[in-house]
């Protein structure tokens, strides 16, 4: 009989695709997947364009304010929420359950455990969120995105799987001239997050203004997030070597064609640079839990793929003079991208392969 694996994923992004990777993967080799989401959560919308099956859950994280009457909510809410998942498994009666972070992993992981199904989750982060943690300990297979210090049982270090489309090499010459750019220059490209950064955005526009006269062989693609488009485009009026755009579809192509990335160091994210060899300038989101993003942006400057750039009042000249010192030499850049090959993680691209192998042998 075909083998069945149930999936908690959603929330944000960064925890939501990887899932979804796996999802597709899953269905790819013709075995069951259903997934379960927070009720609400827009990742629903993303299965259904998948055509992947979801299951909604009532449940939410613990709650950040003092307010006695949302803790005694989230405590209903929580046994709610494990008996929606045993009602869930009792129906759909997988092989395996796997969470990928995020606290929707948690009903789920914990319910199968008890229930004595086989359990795995992914955590794409070099600092575990508090939800992984917890569900550590009931895992029978601990997948890891980056390498971590934190001794943990079971744990293989898979990297984070990233979208397909980052397999397909683009034409230079066509992404850049679509852009209005030009392709015998050098490109450097700069994004946020999913959501874009503002910090980022402000001293990255700062600092092309005033370098650009002095980097006449550079150009830039500037993706400022759908809140910040309006303001950094005016930043860029009469700057003919600059492309903004509020958010790419394709910034797979982009990663392709570009030399530099300055950008935040989210789990996907980097595991896209890795896949592309994209040498980078990391600024760590500051306010990400348990300073996650900066020691995930440890792991490629420490391996001499990116430098990191703290996000804090000496942002913008400790970027400027990065920034100068790595588009004046053509050799770093050189030395960053092949720093990639010597790097020990496994290729993102075939991650979704290997993590659905490894719950096959559960
Ligand atoms: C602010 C925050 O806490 N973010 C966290 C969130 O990911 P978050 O989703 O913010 O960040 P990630 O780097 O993991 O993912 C961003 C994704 O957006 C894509 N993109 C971005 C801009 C664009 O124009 N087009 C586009 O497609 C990137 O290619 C990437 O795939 O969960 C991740 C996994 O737990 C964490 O590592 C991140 O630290």
């Amino acid at each position: 009989m075909n083998r069945r694996f149930l999936i908690a994923s959603g929330g944000t992004g960064g925890h939501f695709y990887p899932g979804l990777a796996l999802g597709k993967e899953l269905r790819r080799q013709g075995l069951a997947v259903l997934f379960i989401v927070r009720k609400n959560d827009p990742a629903a919308q993303i299965l259904e364009t998948h055509k992947l099956r979801y299951r909604e859950i009532d449940f939410t994280g613990l709650p950040r304010s003092v307010n006695p009457l949302r803790h005694i909510r989230f405590v209903y809410k929580f046994f709610k929420s494990l008996l929606e998942t045993r009602r869930i498994i009792k129906d759909f009666r997988p092989d395996a359950a796997i969470g990928t972070g995020g606290y929707i992993s948690f009903p789920l992981i914990f319910t199968a455990h008890f229930m004595g199904i086989k359990t795995a989750v992914h955590d794409s982060n070099a600092r575990l969120g508090l939800a992984n943690k917890v569900c550590g300990k009931f895992a029978d297979l601990f997948m890891l995105g980056l390498p971590v210090k934190k001794k943990i049982k079971n744990a293989v270090l898979t990297s984070t799987p990233i979208r397909r489309e980052f397999a397909e090499k683009p034409d230079r010459n066509a992404v850049l001239e679509g852009l209005g750019l030009d392709p015998q220059k050098r490109t450097a490209l700069i994004f946020g997050g999913s959501q874009g950064a503002k910090g980022l955005n402000a001293a990255c526009a700062q600092i092309i203004r005033k370098l650009a006269p002095k980097l006449a062989s550079w150009q830039f693609i500037h993706i400022t997030g759908e809140r910040w488009f309006g303001v950094i485009r005016q930043e860029y009026t009469g700057f003919s070597n600059v492309s903004v755009m509020p958010y790419s579809h394709e910034i797979y192509a982009l990663m392709h064609v570009a030399d530099l990335a300055v950008c935040r160091s989210g789990a996907s994210t980097l595991a896209e640079l890795m896949y592309c060899h994209l040498p980078a300038i990391l600024v760590p989101f500051p306010h990400a839990a348990a300073n996650h993003q900066f020691y995930n942006a440890k792991i490629l400057a420490n391996a001499r793929c990116a430098r990191l750039v703290p996000e804090d009042k000496n942002l913008a000249p400790h970027l400027a003079q990065v920034f100068e010192r790595l588009t004046g030499k053509n050799r770093d850049l050189y030395y960053m991208r092949s720093a990639y090959s010597r790097l020990r993680i496994p290729n993102p691209m075939t991650a979704a392969k290997e993590i659905v192998r490894r719950l096959k042998n559960l």
